[in-house]
Parts: C-alpha cells; structure tokens; sequence
C-alpha cells in the first residue's frame, strides 16, 4: 500500500504509533513502527494480528518496511482509533458513582474480544485500560506485543499491576490470566486508580500478589451484580475463575445498554476529523522511538526478573512495566 505518514499520536516502549493515510483511497489508518533491526517484539505482534478478525479486536490491515531518514522501518497498519485508551477516557472522565453503565458496556466488549482470542488459543497478556482503545463502537483491544499463542508461552509477561497470582509466582501463564487482568481492569474503571494502592515497589507488589492470598479491593459503590462479576475475575485460584464465554452470560450483562446512551455520555472527546487537525504537515518529521523496553530472556520468574530490572536501570516505571519474553 501506497501511504503517507502523519504526526506521532502515540508512544509505547517499543514503537512509535503515527496517524497515515493511504494515497490511493485516502483511507486512514494507525502505522506502529520501529527500526527493523530491533523490531522482533512487533513483528510477533504483527504475526499474532495478522490471524485476527473480529469486532472487539483492533483491526489489522497489513505491514510493510520503509525506508524513512536513513533507517529502515518496520510498520504495522491497524485500524485507526480515535478515542484513545480507556484509561485516558477514565482520566479524562473522572470517576463517579453513576458510571457503572460505562464499565457495563466496554466490559462486555473486551469479554467478546477475550472470549475471541482464547477461542484461538491466543493469550494477550498485557489486558488494561492503556492496551484498550475506543472509537464510536467502543472498545477494542489492542497492544498484542506481549500476546502468544497457548502453546507457545514459554514463560510469564505482563504488566506486575494486573498481574495474575500464579503468573506472579512464575507458573502456568493460561487464559485465567487474561481474566484476573480483567477484573483488575474493571477496578481501574470504576476508581480510576490502580487494582493495588498499597504498593510501594513492583518487587513488593508481586510478592505481594503472589503470596498474600489477598485480591484487590472491589469498590463497594458497584451494584452487586457488578461487585459478583469482578469476584469472579479475581479468584486466585485459576481453575475457580470463570472464563470469558462463562462471563458474557452473567447477570452483569443482562440490563440492556443502548450505545447511543454510553456515546453520548462519555464518548466527547472525538476529534470531528483528523484531517481538520493539520497532521500531514508533520509528515516529515522524524520518529525518534522509546526503545528503553528493557526484556531479559532467562527463565527467572516475575520476582526474580523484576530484580534484574531494577538492579540495571535503577527504578522502572513498575505502573506501566511489561515483563515479556
Ligand atoms: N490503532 C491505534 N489507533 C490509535 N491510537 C493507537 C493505536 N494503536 C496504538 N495507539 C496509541 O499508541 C500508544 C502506544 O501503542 P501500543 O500500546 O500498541 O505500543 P507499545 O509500544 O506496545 O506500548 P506499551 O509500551 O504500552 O506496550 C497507545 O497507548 C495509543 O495511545
């Protein structure tokens, strides 16, 4: 595909993400680029994407390598979201009791895209509202740069915040994860704050997690129905906790939801179009990528991982951290 790129609309650890647009149709998209030389993590990521299709899931529309300043750059297309994360919308939001609706609605999209990807045997790995991404339907999830395919998890990664006990521990990685990060997801909706207050240091907080036998606090503003539903995420023991099909069909769901009800209410912050916004001027400019990621390929566990971590670079921003092999 023919494409022009524009300004950078978003950064992560390992990639730059720039609005494009295709030359021939004018089509809009999302481009993830890195050098190609370091670009491994995204092109698992685009392998993992490339088998993907559904609503619930951002879309993917192909990849390619460019030649831009001197570098050649790898680049994943996705689907272009324009509302950003739910964690911005949060923020942008602000939490309140009345918003329960909200966490109804995009819960019940990300549910249909888990139930999805572990339909195919994908783990993503790294669920939480920076890794969902909104646009006039809702939510989609995205960020599959730590996802793997069940039989191909070779060992544990994630973010230590959302952080399932028994990954924590350094044992089985399976959907359940997904779950347990879930639930914590429905925490950062509704308080707008982390699952774990508490913490102080990401060492402490995974053995905290791993060992306690404690889950986060459930708010208790939350309906009961809704308080149920997030248990049901958060059992420590994995085989205990529901999976994604047992969730779509709890209680929680059955009150309808009129979409247009939820856009209204908490969806403002759509640009009218990005083309008003002048970003093909910045189309020149050059991307300089975050690559401060940080992976360490041993078999340590979580614990033993995040030490190492630590030790090499002083204090990792533990909040935003991911852990991937
Ligand atoms: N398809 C998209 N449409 C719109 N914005 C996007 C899209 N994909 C990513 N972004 C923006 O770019 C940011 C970084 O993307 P992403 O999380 O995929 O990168 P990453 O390098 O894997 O980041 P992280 O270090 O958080 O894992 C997102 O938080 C979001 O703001």
């Amino acid at each position: 595909m023919d494409w022009t790129r524009g300004h950078t609309i978003g950064r992560g650890s390992t990639a730059a993400v720039s609005v494009a647009m295709s030359r021939c149709s004018g089509e809009i998209f999302a481009v993830k680029s890195t050098e190609l030389s370091r670009s491994e993590f995204l092109q698992k990521e685009q392998k993992i994407l490339s088998t993907l299709n559904s609503p619930y899931i951002v879309g993917y529309k192909g990849y390619d390598v460019t030649r831009e300043n001197n570098k050649d750059m790898f680049n994943l297309m996705m689907e272009y979201m324009p509302d950003g994360t739910l964690t911005n919308q949060i923020r942008e939001q602000g939490t309140r009791t009345g918003n329960e609706q909200m966490i109804r609605y995009y819960t019940k999209q990300i549910v249909q895209g888990l139930d999805y990807l572990h339909s195919k045997g994908i783990l993503h790995r790294d669920i939480k509202g920076h890794n969902i991404l909104l646009c006039e339907t809702g939510a989609k999830i995205a960020d599959f740069g730590c996802a793997r395919s069940i039989d191909q998890v070779k060992w544990n990664g994630g973010t230590p915040m959302f952080m399932a006990p028994e990954v924590a521990r350094g044992e089985e990685q399976g959907f359940a994860a997904d779950i347990w990060a879930l639930g914590c997801t429905i925490i950062e909706m509704a308080t707008g704050a982390s699952p774990w207050t508490d913490s102080t240091n990401p060492a402490s907080l995974l053995y905290h997690i791993a060992f306690s036998g404690q889950k986060p606090e459930i708010p208790g503003f939350l309906s009961s129905q809704a308080r149920d539903f997030v248990s049901k995420c958060l059992r420590r023991d994995p085989k205990q906790r529901w999976s994604a099909k047992q969730l779509f069909k709890h209680p929680f769901f059955e009150e309808s939801n009129s979409y247009d009800k939820i856009n209204e209410e908490f969806i403002t912050s759509s640009p009218t179009s990005i083309l008003d916004q002048g970003i093909w001027s910045s189309a020149e400019e050059s991307e300089t990528v975050d690559d401060s990621r940080q992976t360490i390929s041993s078999m340590d566990s979580p614990l033993q991982r995040l030490r190492e971590l630590e030790m090499q670079s002083g204090k990792p921003d533990w909040l935003q951290l991911e852990i991937t092999v």
